[in-house]
Formats: C-alpha cells, structure tokens, sequence
C-alpha cells in the first residue's frame, strides 16, 4: 500500500461503529470488557496493529484475543511487540485514544495523528499474527480485528485457538539464518540477490561461493553430492552447528537437498520425498480449511528412485502415481492433477497448479474468516512457487515459509516419516541398451531372466525393494536398493546395533549384489570388478 487508505478505513470503520457512552482504556493487560461492547474496540485495535508494525519497518506484531481469568461473557485484546514483549508504553496511549474516537471522522483523525506524530512510513508491510482463546465471542471479535487489518492491507496470519504464551513466542520467534550451500556455482549469484530481499526475515548465509576456482564446482558439495553420499559436505563441518539448517542447490540450481545435524551432530537429510511431503501435506491443509475438500484432486508424482517410505506415507493421504525418471515425465503427470506435486528424490521438482485450479482459488468464497486465511495463504503458495520447472530458490522459500508457518525445524520435519535405508550404485557395462525396462522403470524385461534373478535375490531382505535401470544422461546402469533391515540373506541371524542400523550407509548389501550380478550378467571384465560389489 503505497498511500494512506481513507476510503478503505471509513467504509470498514462504519461497519464498526463505537457504541456511545462506553469509555475505553488499555489496561494492565490490553483492553478488557464484556465482550458485546468491543466490535469497534478489535477493528481499531487491527488498525493499531498495522500501524505499529509498519513503524517498526515490518517487524511483526501480535493480536491476543483473550480476557484470561475473567468470566466468559467478557473478552479483550492486547497487542504483543516483535519480540514477543507487552506493547511498549506509549502506544498504549495511543491504543486508548484510538479506541475512544466517537466517530468515524473522530477516528480517522487519530489514525492521521498517529502517523504523523510517530513518522510512520505508510508504504512498509504489515505484518501482524493473531490468536484467541476458546471463548464464544472469539471468531466474531477476530473477524472485526481483520477488518482492521484488512482495511490497512496488513498480512494477517491467523493462528486460530492459542494459548497467550504461544502468542508471544509465535509472535517473537525469528527464522534461524539458513546455511545455503550454493555448490561452487550459479546458485550462489541467486542466493545472494535473494538475500537482500529476505534477509530481514530469514537469514541466509551462503557457503561454497567460489564461482571462479576450477574444479570447484559440484565438488564435495552441491545436492547432488550431498543426496548420493548421504553426507554433510565437508566444508560445512566447521560451519553447521546442532539443530541448525542447511540445503545444497546444484549447479545449475534447479535441485534442492536439506539437511541438518541432531543435538548429537549426527547428519539428517531431507530430500526431494521429504519436500514432496512436507509441501503436499501443507497444501492439503490449505486446501481443507480453506473450504475446498473435494473441489479439486491435489496428487504427487514420484519416481522409483523415491523412498518407499515416502511412498508409503503419502499414499496414506493423497494420490500418488510414479513415473520414468526425469523430470519431462514428471511435469506431464503432474500436470494431470488440479495441483500436482512433483519431486524427484534427488531434490528437482515443483508444484504446478492447474488453470481451473486458480480459477477456484480466484473465485471461491470462504465461508469464515479462518476460511478466507487459508484461502489466502493457498493463492499466495501459488504465486510463491516458479511453476515453469523445479527451482532451488523457489522450493527454497516454499520450504521455509512452510516451517515457519508450522512452527517446524529440522527434526520435526524429518519425523513425518523415516527413511528407509538405501544405496544407490553405479555400474559401467560394455553396452547399457541391452538393458530395458517396464513399470516405469521398476521392472527389467531385457537382459531376459536377469529380473527374476534379481527378485530371488531382493525377496530374501525384509521389505526389500530393489530395481535395475539404464542412466538417460550417463553411461552407466544405475542399482537402487532399499530395505527395511539389514539382511538376513545367509540364513544366520543377527543381531543389530540400533544406532548403525539407521545410518543409511551401513547399508549397501542388497546394492551390491545387484550390481555384482548386473556386472557379471552383461559381460564386464572380472578384472576389473568393483571390489565392494558381492
Ligand atoms: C537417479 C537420478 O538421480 N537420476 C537423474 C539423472 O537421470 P538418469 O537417467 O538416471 O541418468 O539425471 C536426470 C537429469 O538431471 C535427473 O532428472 C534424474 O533424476
Ligand atoms: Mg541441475
């Protein structure tokens, strides 16, 4: 909003006229009444709210909506300051005169009082939370203090039933600074014209910079690197510290892998599956409290390179199709869902929202005000979201505003579900096109028997899942394997150490006795066989 808003304040504020002959005050603990009096009082109290957010350049105020210990009949309300701290004093003067302006005129002149005399800069954001407690009179009170907040063009995010102290902390948390591992390449000249941007909100701070140094690109470092050795670069060793997030870009930056290290330093990562059903689920619960379940399909599209464990999850909640690797193939399924998330493992992907699917959006009409919050949230999802092709930055902050707006880190995130262990392999044959497979790529139909002798194999591991495909873009065949333990293919049992049995790189057994019997079935060279492959 770039001029101050009179007409959109004296249209909403005749909505909320004061009641005559009541006197308000901003007391010990905001404004408190009974509840039927404080329509006007919550409309200005959403104005105030604006006001002072857009005086501390955009930092964000909260609104409680609450009056505590008292019977519950009364209500009240009282604003919270950035750092989840009562409002500072003076404008609690302020919040009383505004509450106690006769008319709408009267009003209006505070609100131009008010900006002058503080040097409020109109054109800043506005940036409030709210949140009440489970009386009655709640929702119509909220619904008031929006008008407010409305009026102003603030960005509201409405919390819905809170306690006070949670109030304060959503009110005063910051987004930790982000470690942006830009793998030596283009991603870094991104990252770095993003942060001027979003630096005030999230902190990023962008690591493995050296666009210039040769050899440096992708190396040790990048998604890529990080998504196949399941493993913390080593450059960010010193820098990456317990509880904190990081995510690698690729080269190119159009992939993206989070990671982060446990109070133990022990290294989690949260791949291409983990944004699929981080990003899935939160558009569902958009999509739900939005008012609009069973007015469109949301769907994911995976490939076989997905975790089964991801598959699983997901499928437990939405419709999920795999298809051929690569992500032409995953856009064009994705593109059959009014909004279709697609992520392949490795950390490429998007979200695309269909032209009847924002037709929807633009046109639906929320029920409530809670309705019309998700809805808004929804819109701005898609408009957040580069829908031409997956793009590190763009998932990035797709991310971010989702752990942010759930109140989620690292950890909470990784536990929607747990990975099941897997390894990746690479085998070099003398000619890959002997190789051909059905079942989007899950099943071999050429080298002929060779899919049976791998099922012989891969049914001896429990909640074994194992496939063999020719690489698109190397000359390679690729082996990924998954199960839920260690093997107990020689019969024998054994016992196992919980701690290593979580650590996907302990487990690489079932891999290489595929990729031992792929090399051996197509003719490779015993010379020069892998010596890790069984
Ligand atoms: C297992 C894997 O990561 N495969 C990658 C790789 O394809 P291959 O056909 O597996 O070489 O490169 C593609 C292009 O970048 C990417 O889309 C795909 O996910
Ligand atoms: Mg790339």
């Amino acid at each position: 909003m770039s001029s101050f808003p009179t007409s959109e304040l004296v249209k909403f504020s005749d909505l909320h006229p004061k009641p005559s002959n009541v006197t308000f005050s901003y007391g010990t603990a905001g404004f408190r009444t009974k509840a039927s009096l404080l329509d006007s009082v919550l409309f200005r109290v959403g104005v105030l709210a604006a006001l002072r957010s857009k005086r501390l350049d955009g930092k964000t105020i909260g609104v409680m909506v609450t009056a505590s210990h008292n019977p519950e009949a009364d209500n009240g309300v009282k604003l919270v300051d950035p750092r989840g701290e009562m409002l500072e004093n003076s404008w609690e003067t302020l919040a009383t005169n505004l509450s106690n302006a006769e008319t709408t005129g009267d009003f209006i002149q505070v609100v131009k009082n008010i900006i002058n005399h503080q040097k409020i800069d109109i054109s800043k954001t506005a940036n409030v939370i709210i949140a009440r407690d489970t009386r009655p009179s709640g929702p119509g009170l909220v619904a008031a203090l929006e008008d407010g907040l409305r009026a102003m063009g603030a960005v509201a995010r409405n919390e819905g039933v809170k306690t006070t102290p949670i109030l304060h902390y959503l009110a005063g948390k910051k987004a930790p600074p982000l470690v942006v591992d830009c793998a030596n390449g283009v991603g870094f000249f991104a990252a770095k014209a993003m942060g001027e941007y979003v630096n005030s909100v999230l902190p990023l701070i962008p690591h493995n910079i050296a666009i210039n140094a040769l050899g440096a690109l992708n190396n040790a470092c990048g998604a890529d690197y990080v998504k196949t050795s399941q493993r913390l670069p080593p450059s960010l060793v010193s820098v990456l510290h317990p509880g904190q997030r990081a995510c690698s870009f690729d080269g190119d930056a159009d992939r993206l892998i989070y990671f982060y290290l446990d109070d133990r330093s022990q290294f989690h990562m949260l791949d291409g599956d983990k944004i699929a059903a981080l990003v899935a689920n939160f558009i569902a619960e958009l999509a739900k409290g939005a008012g609009l379940d069973g007015k469109f399909e949301i769907g994911v599209v995976q490939t076989a390179y997905a975790n089964g464990s991801s598959t699983k999850y997901l499928s437990e909640r939405l419709p999920v199709q795999c298809v051929k690797t690569g992500v032409k193939n995953l856009h064009h399924a994705a593109e059959g869902y009014s909004i279709g998330v697609y992520f392949e493992a490795n950390g490429h992907g998007t979200v695309l929202f269909s032209p009847s699917a924002l037709s929807i959006l633009e046109t639906h009409q929320p029920s409530t005000p809670a309705q019309s919050t998700y809805l808004s949230n929804l819109i701005a999802l898609s408009d957040l979201i580069n829908q031409t092709v997956g793009d590190a930055l763009s998932d990035m902050l797709l991310v971010e505003v989702i752990l942010a707006h759930k109140g989620y880190s690292g950890l909470e995130w990784d536990s929607i579900y747990s990975d099941l262990p897997n390894r990746l392999v690479k085998v070099v044959v003398k000619d890959r096109n002997i190789f051909e497979t059905e079942d989007a790529e899950r099943r071999l139909t050429s080298p002929p028997g060779l899919q049976q002798r791998l099922d012989d194999i891969i049914r001896k591991y429990d909640g074994g899942r194992a496939f063999v495909r020719p690489s698109g873009t190397e000359d390679v065949v690729r082996v990924y394997a998954e199960a839920t333990l260690r093997p107990q293919a020689d019969g024998k049992s054994q016992t196992f150490d919980l701690e290593i049995m979580f650590i996907p790189n302990i487990f690489p057994e079932l891999a290489f006795r595929i990729a031992g019997l792929v090399y051996d079935e197509s003719g490779g060279d015993s010379s020069k066989r892998p010596k890790e492959f069984l």
